[in-house]
């Protein structure tokens, strides 16, 4: 990959370019506020008239299925974050007026076509520069609807930033950028999945989760449309309103998923060279620590995925009663 920080004029931003055997796109970061910047995406080739339709057979929804996916993503979770906590805060990478470059449009390769990409930016998309992958519909249509980066962008750079990055500058905001691409693509993957294990569930036990999606959507239309009136009906849909996230929620996955993270980045975070990265007392060294990522996973990555989840099932039944896959 062919990766350069420009700047641009109009607007002012930070760009990496990613250039493939068939295009050359490229991918921009700037900044509204300090705390949340912003990514824009622009693409300027098109698809080929004559390419092949591409379908995707690889598809096996199973909840063991996808709870493998899940544990294979993890990985890329731990090495993104484990490359950007090498670098500072970096705040020019954010500064849409920290660099310039007169009439540059940014670009990045044709993503988020695909059902388990979510775009940060949906209003802002390129263009398809590869030929379209189809995935088999697997989904109730329903889930194009659900994207919660906003959150996702929310949590990464107010409350893992914040914790994984040292504070200062040490002048590498091309590969901040980089890197914050990486990790923000990886997290929101896999919070999106949350859709995949939705589904794997309410096929496995349809009658009780429409049982609690039912309860949810009575409970949620008693508050909006009769709040006071409806008041004996919402004391007792207040007990059944969480439910559906009982009935979704695996205390003891959720342990192993935390415990399998926290051994995971011991294992690719540790600094191996030779004793003189030993501290003091000989113990090995992190480049992060491995409970912080337990944690995000523990106060982040799992109530956003669950939050996904609950979004999905509570549309998955249409009220007319007609259903999906
Ligand atoms: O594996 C599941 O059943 C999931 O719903 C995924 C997940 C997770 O985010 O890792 C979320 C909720 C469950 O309590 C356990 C794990």
């Amino acid at each position: 990959m062919e990766a350069k920080l420009l700047s641009a004029s109009s607007p002012p931003s930070f760009v990496v370019h990613m250039g493939t055997k068939f295009s050359r796109s490229s991918f921009v970061l700037t900044s509204l506020t300090r705390e949340f910047p912003v990514f824009k995406l622009h693409c300027s080739a098109g698809l080929s008239k004559k390419a092949k339709k591409r379908v995707d057979a690889s598809e096996n929804l199973t909840l063991k299925s996808v709870r493998c996916s899940l544990i294979r993503q993890e990985d890329s979770i731990i090495f993104s974050l484990l490359e950007r906590a090498q670098y500072c805060y970096n705040e020019n990478t954010y500064d849409p007026e920290a660099f310039s470059m007169d009439g540059f449009h940014g670009s990045l390769v044709g993503r988020y076509t695909s059902s388990d990409e979510h775009p940060f930016f949906p209003d802002d998309l390129p263009n398809h520069v590869l030929p379209h992958l189809e995935n088999p519909q697997v989904l109730h249509p329903i889930a194009d609807t659900i994207n919660i980066n906003p959150k996702v962008w929310q949590m990464y750079f107010k409350n893992i930033i914040p914790k994984l990055a040292k504070e200062g500058d040490d002048g590498n905001c091309r590969s901040t950028a980089i890197c914050d691409t990486m990790c923000l693509q990886a997290l929101s993957k896999r919070i999106h999945y949350g859709k995949y294990v939705a589904e794997c569930k309410y096929r496995a036990s349809p009658d009780d989760y429409e049982a609690a999606i039912r309860e949810q959507v009575l409970f949620m239309s008693c508050i909006q449309i009769k709040p006071v009136a409806g008041y004996g009906l919402m004391i007792n849909n207040l007990q059944d309103r969480d439910r559906l996230m009982s009935l979704l929620t695996y205390p003891l996955v959720e342990e192993s998923v935390k415990k399998r993270v926290e051994m995971k980045t011991m294992t690719y975070g540790q600094v191996v060279k030779d004793d003189a990265f030993k501290d003091e007392e000989g113990d090995s060294v992190y480049k992060i620590k491995p409970s912080l990522v337990a944690d995000i996973y523990g106060d982040w990555i799992m109530p956003l995925t669950k939050e996904v989840q609950v979004e999905y099932l509570l549309r998955r039944l249409d009220l007319d009663g007609s259903q999906g896959n």
